[in-house]
């Protein structure tokens, strides 16, 4: 479970010796519940990918705080086996030198050395994300975005995380493509008996996806709301950019 408590992060805004700094969230609070989909919207700028990073622990907060299960995500041991992450560009996410069998090697490696395993396991996780077994031996260049998501996808949940986080991970696939990622990140969050936190700004594929959506505007939490309500939500700012959205 995740705990994140009254965070702010701000950025130095002009060059390295600039004392003004750019304010980019400021007094996030909300939790988050293992096995919950929870999305993320907002406007392009209003922090999203800021918060992503801080939730897994890539950066750290100016102030407040970021738990899991009441231990800082900030420790490398706290997030390990519990939060891994899927991003939007799937090709500079996998080394163009490795192979499939390579890429998805790397994570196991640090769980165990057992090579058999190793083998068996690459081979179910390839087709439990529905690609061929003969495609470990295939390098980046020669996948599609969508099979590339795929590879990324198996990678992120080797390790057999409690919770996935996806920043805009289906936003550079094509329409038909990113329904059948949506259809397979329903399936694995069965099959690992995980959460997502979905980073979006499509409301469509979060409400597709997700049981709570969190809307942002400008680094601030505007409000929580249930899916089934998204229709419902009260501040006129969500109102407006659910509006906006769908229209
Ligand atoms: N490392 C950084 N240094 C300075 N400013 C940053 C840094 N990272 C983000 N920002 C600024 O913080 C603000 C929020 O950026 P962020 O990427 O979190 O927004 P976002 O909601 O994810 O946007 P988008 O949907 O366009 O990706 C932006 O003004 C951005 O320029």
């Amino acid at each position: 479970m995740f705990t994140i408590d009254r965070v702010e992060k701000s950025y130095r805004k002009g060059g390295l010796f600039s004392k003004d700094r750019l304010q980019v969230l400021s007094d996030i609070s909300f939790d988050w519940k293992p096995g919950e989909c929870l999305g993320i919207i907002g406007e392009s700028g209003c922090g999203k990918s800021t918060l992503g990073r801080l939730l897994l622990g890539i950066e750290k907060p100016d102030a407040g705080s970021i738990l899991w299960e009441g231990k800082r995500i900030a420790d490398r041991r706290t997030r390990l086996g519990n939060i891994s992450a899927v991003f939007q560009d799937y090709t500079s996410s996998i080394n163009p030198f490795y192979t499939v069998e390579q890429a998805l090697l790397e994570p196991l490696k640090l769980q165990s050395r057992n090579r058999r395993e190793h083998h068996d396991k690459i081979g179910r996780l390839l087709v439990q994300v529905g690609l061929d077994p003969s495609f470990r031996e295939k390098f980046p260049h020669e996948l599609s975005g969508g099979e590339a998501q795929r590879v990324c996808i198996a990678r992120a949940v080797s390790t057999e995380p409690r919770c996935l986080l996806l920043d805009e991970a289906i936003s550079s696939l094509d329409g038909s493509v990113q329904i059948q990622i949506l259809d397979l990140l329903k399936e694995l969050k069965t099959m690992y008996n995980m959460g997502y936190i979905f980073i979006t700004h499509d409301i469509q594929a979060a409400a597709y996806l997700c049981d709570r959506v969190l809307i942002m505007r400008s680094g601030q939490i505007e409000e929580i709301v249930r899916t089934e309500h998204l229709k419902e939500v009260q501040s006129p700012y969500a109102r407006k950019l659910l509006q906006m959205i769908i229209a």
